[in-house]
């Protein structure tokens, strides 16, 4: 029914979805995460599956990596399918020694270098933000589960092998961490008036050089995965 997402009809996706950007982790959180899950899109193999958490309908896309992928996801989901609910679920790169591996950060805002924004036309510089009710949610969640996040400015990059130190200037400016959809999500949303929020699990450090095994990613995983269908089940 719609150019990316052809499989599916209005109704076949949830209010509430979650966007991580491979999808077979949304395969992964479909198959154990979710009640009755039902595959509504296979086209590009880009899966997408929609079940229910403690009752409530919510679905899962794969959105690939990258803003112009991010963006066609988002928004034949928001404007065809009428999402109202996007809560990215990825990974990203920390700047700073106290955010660690493994931690989870919420983009509150989301800094970019992409020219995403100039599809827009706004006479300015536009800051991409979150929405505050799924901000709200997401501190319930936290606290409810007693899983903790950091919040603040990230960067979503079109560059994932950049050169040298460029992200010191980043950092510098307070961003906690660089991962490379966030900013197309907010700004999609914000202009379609929907609500987005983007999460993602520290996988590997710029100032230390570390990477998560898979052991621990699958540990940090399965914690933003809690997070967002907590928050799923009380929007
Ligand atoms: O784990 P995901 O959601 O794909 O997010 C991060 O990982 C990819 C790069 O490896 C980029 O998409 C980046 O944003
Ligand atoms: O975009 C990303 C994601 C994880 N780690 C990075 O360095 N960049």
């Amino acid at each position: 029914m719609s150019t990316h997402i052809n499989a599916a009809k209005l109704g076949d996706i949830a209010e509430t979805i979650l966007l991580p950007g491979d999808p077979l982790r949304a395969k992964f959180i479909a198959e154990n995460y979710l009640e009755s899950p039902k595959l509504y899109n296979e086209i590009r193999g880009m899966l997408g599956y929609t079940g229910t958490y403690k009752g409530v309908p919510v679905s899962v896309q794969g959105t690939g990596m990258g803003m112009p992928s991010m963006g066609i996801y988002s928004w034949e989901l928001i404007t065809e399918y009428k999402v109202q609910n996007l809560i990215r679920i990825g990974t990203a790169g920390s700047f700073h020694e106290d955010i660690k591996i493994k931690d989870l950060v919420v983009g509150v805002a989301a800094s970019t270098d992409s020219n995403y924004i100039h599809a827009f036309n706004v006479p300015g510089t536009y800051a991409p933000c979150a929405s505050y009710k799924l901000l709200s949610k997401v501190r319930d969640a936290s606290e409810k589960l007693n899983i903790p996040f950091k919040a603040g400015n990230i960067v979503s990059c079109d560059v994932f092998y950049e050169f040298g130190d460029w992200w010191k200037k980043w950092a510098d400016m307070g961003i906690l961490a660089v991962e490379m959809e966030a900013a197309a999500l907010y700004m999609n949303a914000a202009y379609n008036r929907v609500n987005a929020l983007a999460m993602m699990t520290i996988s590997d450090h710029f100032v230390t050089g570390e990477r998560s095994t898979s052991e621990e990613r699958q540990q940090s995983f399965t914690d933003m995965m809690e997070l967002a269908l907590e928050m799923a089940v009380d929007l």
